[in-house]
C-alpha cells in the first residue's frame, strides 16, 4: 500500500507537486499519468525519500520510505532505467542489485528469466542494450529482492507493443499475488493496457482518479446504427450530450446501458456500441490541456 496525503513540493515560487492525495492499493496496478513536466517524477522521488517534501506525507506499507527497515527489500524502485552503468553486463547489474538487497545470487537467473532477458543478452554490456532491454533490466533490479511494493517511473518507455503486453502480464501476476504497483507514464495508451486504477496529474495537481472502468465510462460511449439519422434524432430528443465523429459514429456522454435502452425504445438497430476507444485519451487531453506545461509555456 502506498498512501499519499497532501504531498507538495515547491522550488522557490514554483510548485512542482501541488497538494496531491491518493492511495495505491495492494492487488492493483495503479497508473500515474500526466503530460511531460506534470510532476510525476518529483512525486515519486518524494515517495522514495530522494527529494524532501515541502509538506504532506508519503507512506509505504504504513511508514515513510526512510523509516522502513531495509527499504530496498520491501520496495522495488525504478526511477531511471538508463542510469545503469554502461560498462557492466546485465548480469553484473542484477547481481549487484541482488547483493544490495540481500537476496542472494540465486535470484539472478530466476529474475533474468522473469524479465525476459536471455543468458546471452545478460552477458552483454548495458551500454549496448536497447532502451527496452534496459527497462527489462531495471525492472529486474527492482524485482530481485521480491518486494511487496513496486514504484516504476515510465517503465514502458521504449517497449514495443509486444513488450507492453508482456509487462502487463508480469505486473498483473505480481499484483495478483498481493503486490502494490505504482507506475508512471505520459502515454495513456500504455497505461490503459497495464493499469487497473488511474491517477491523472496535470501541472502538479490531480485532475482525476478512479478505476479504469469508472474513468472509461465517464469518458462516454461511441455508438453507430444502421439508421444514423434516426439514432441522432433519438439521442437529441433524450437530451444526452453528444458529438458526431468524423467517421459518422456518435460520441455520447452516457453509459453503454443507457444508450442501449434508448436504442431499444426507438427500435434502432445498433451496429456498434462501446466505451469510446480513445476516450480515456480524449479525457486525458481535455483534463490536462489547461494544465499542460507545454501549453502554459
Ligand atoms: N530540482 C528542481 N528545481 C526546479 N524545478 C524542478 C526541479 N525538479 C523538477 N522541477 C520542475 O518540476 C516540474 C515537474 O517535473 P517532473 O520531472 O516531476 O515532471 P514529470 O511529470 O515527471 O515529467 P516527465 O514526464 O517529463 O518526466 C517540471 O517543470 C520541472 O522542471
Amino acid at each position: 500500500m502506498i498512501e499519499i496525503e497532501n504531498l507538495t513540493k515547491r522550488y522557490g515560487a514554483f510548485t512542482a507537486v501541488d497538494d496531491i492525495s491518493f492511495t495505491a492499493r495492494p492487488g492493483r496496478v495503479t497508473g500515474f499519468l500526466g503530460p511531460n513536466g506534470a510532476g510525476k517524477s518529483t512525486a515519486m522521488r518524494m515517495m522514495c525519500g530522494l527529494t524532501p517534501a515541502t509538506s504532506g506525507s508519503a507512506r509505504i506499507l504504513g511508514r515513510p520510505y526512510a523509516a522502513l527497515p531495509n527499504p530496498t527489500r520491501h520496495v522495488g524502485v525504478m526511477l531511471d532505467a538508463s542510469a545503469q552503468h554502461a560498462g557492466r553486463t546485465g548480469r553484473e547489474v542484477l547481481t549487484l542489485a541482488a547483493i544490495l538487497v540481500g537476496a542472494g545470487r540465486g535470484q539472478v537467473d530466476a529474475t533474468l528469466e522473469r524479465v525476459g532477458l536471455t543468458s546471452r543478452e545478460a552477458e552483454r554490456r548495458v551500454g549496448n542494450y536497447s532502451l527496452g532491454m534496459r527497462q527489462r533490466l531495471g525492472l529486474g533490479a527492482a524485482l530481485v529482492g521480491d518486494p511487496r511494493v513496486l514504484i516504476l517511473d515510465e517503465p514502458a518507455n521504449g517497449l514495443d507493443p509486444g513488450g507492453i503486453h508482456w509487462m502487463r502480464g508480469l505486473l498483473r501476476d505480481y499484483a495478483r499475488d498481493g503486490g502494490t504497483v505504482l507506475l508512471s507514464s505520459h502515454l495513456l495508451s500504455e497505461v490503459e493496457i497495464i493499469a487497473d486504477d488511474l491517477v491523472l496529474i496535470g501541472r502538479g495537481r490531480i485532475v482525476a482518479q478512479g478505476t479504469k472502468e469508472e474513468l472509461l465510462s465517464a469518458a462516454g460511449v461511441v455508438v453507430d446504427a444502421t439508421d444514423r439519422a434516426a439514432l441522432r434524432a433519438a439521442v437529441e430528443q433524450s437530451g444526452l450530450e453528444h458529438t458526431p465523429r468524423p467517421d459518422g459514429t456518435l460520441a455520447v456522454a452516457a453509459q453503454t446501458a443507457e444508450v442501449g435502452e434508448l436504442a431499444l425504445r426507438h427500435g434502432l438497430v445498433l451496429t456498434s456500441l462501446g466505451s469510446s476507444g480513445g476516450g480515456l485519451e480524449e479525457m486525458f487531453l481535455t483534463l490536462t490541456s489547461d494544465d499542460a506545461r507545454e501549453v502554459a509555456a
